[in-house]
């Protein structure tokens, strides 16, 4: 997907928003604050709203230009979006739901497999249930798949897993992607979440005030807003289960053995773990209370507000710790030094 958008909106003095950016990629967020222009952008580009002048360019089609008279109608755009309030029809049964686009959908374009899609959503036991009987994270699936089936050239999703809890948004984002990918579907994905926005996407425009105001990486986002974060660089670690110890769980992270507290039975998780929770020794520390001795290899040092983010390399995995300047300095932790990263089993917080 190749997405220009140079326009200019004026809502009557109150706000105003102006962009001029080229993104191209497959899975491509926005982020920013409440009121930064997120949902006024995703209503231009789906022409929900009208620019007062510029030009929108989506894969080479002008979708806008008011220098050439262009608007096509929202429609024909080929744009699906799914809000956080999904608003499926509350009247009609799943397998309704999810056909309503794909009946729209011109013959010509119905390239997905309905059933393929339904099994990749997981909704094959849900097809004759009323949408009204059905929890929170099977209806925002059904949207997903209501969306995907009018086989948009782009899909938007608008804050779609903001009202969803940890479990369940890790549940979406894992089929959002599959699907995605299965069906050759971008997406622009649309958050103020951080956490979100580095699940889901691998390049981030950054908007505030009605501009965008970059263009970058989440993980370089990351690690720009940690300095200014009350929890530090969150790093997210997916991991195996391997067994029960005592109270501890014990997961598989890349070569590295982890012991948690907060573990559960099921075979794969995503951990949380806060910068600030690992403690960087230069030697060997002996007798150390914490669980998890974890020898790495410092790749790099940035500036992080007042302190120092230190990335680690463990095997083939990457970790993000903080320290403080005079740490640093006292240390001399540097590029290619070996350091020992201790973390108590309790600093893990599950998110699924
Ligand atoms: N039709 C409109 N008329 C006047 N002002 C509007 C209109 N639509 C949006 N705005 C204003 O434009 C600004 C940006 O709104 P927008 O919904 O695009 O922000 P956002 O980044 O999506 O915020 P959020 O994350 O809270 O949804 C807000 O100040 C909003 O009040």
């Amino acid at each position: 997907m190749e997405l220009s958008m140079a326009v200019a909106k004026n809502f009557g003095g109150a706000f105003d928003l102006r962009t001029d950016f080229t993104v191209t990629g497959e899975q491509v967020g926005v982020f920013g604050v409440s009121g930064s222009g997120k949902s006024t952008l995703v209503g231009l580009l789906a022409g929900l709203i009208e620019p007062d002048h510029g030009e929108i360019v989506l894969d080479g089609d002008c979708l806008f230009s008011s220098g050439r008279g262009i608007n096509v109608p929202p429609q024909e755009r080929r744009v699906a979006i799914v809000f956080q309030d999904s608003c499926l029809f509350p009247h009609l049964s799943v397998e309704s739901n999810l056909l309503f686009g794909y009946r729209r959908c011109p013959t010509r374009h119905r390239q997905i497999d309905v059933k393929a899609l339904v099994s990749v959503l997981k909704l094959d036991g849900l097809l004759d249930r009323g949408v009204n009987r059905l929890s929170g994270g099977e209806k925002q699936r059904v949207a997903l798949g209501r969306a995907i089936l009018s086989n948009p050239r782009l899909l938007l999703m608008d804050e779609s897993l903001s009202a969803l809890d940890d479990a369940l948004k890790l549940q979406i984002i894992h089929y959002l992607k599959r699907a995605s990918e299965k069906f050759r579907i971008p997406y622009l994905f649309i958050s103020h979440s951080l956490l979100e926005i580095r699940l889901l996407t691998d390049q981030v425009l950054t908007m505030g005030g009605g501009r965008v105001l970059g263009q970058t990486t989440p993980e370089q986002l990351a690690r720009e807003r940690m300095g200014q974060s009350q929890v530090g660089y969150i790093n997210l670690l997916q991991v195996e289960k391997l067994r029960k110890m005592g109270g501890l769980y014990v997961y598989r992270w890349g070569m590295e053995e982890l012991f948690v507290s907060a573990g559960d039975d099921g075979p794969m998780a995503v951990f949380e773990l806060s910068s600030r929770d690992i403690i960087l020794f230069t030697r060997h520390p002996e007798a150390v209370s914490a669980r998890n001795l974890l020898k790495c290899t410092v790749m790099d040092t940035f500036p992080s507000g007042n302190k120092v983010g230190v990335e680690l390399r463990c095997g083939h995995e990457t970790l993000i710790a903080e320290v403080v300047v005079q740490a640093a300095d006292d240390l001399a932790i540097q590029a290619r030094h070996e350091v020992y990263a201790v973390i108590k089993a309790s600093s893990f917080r599950r998110l699924s």
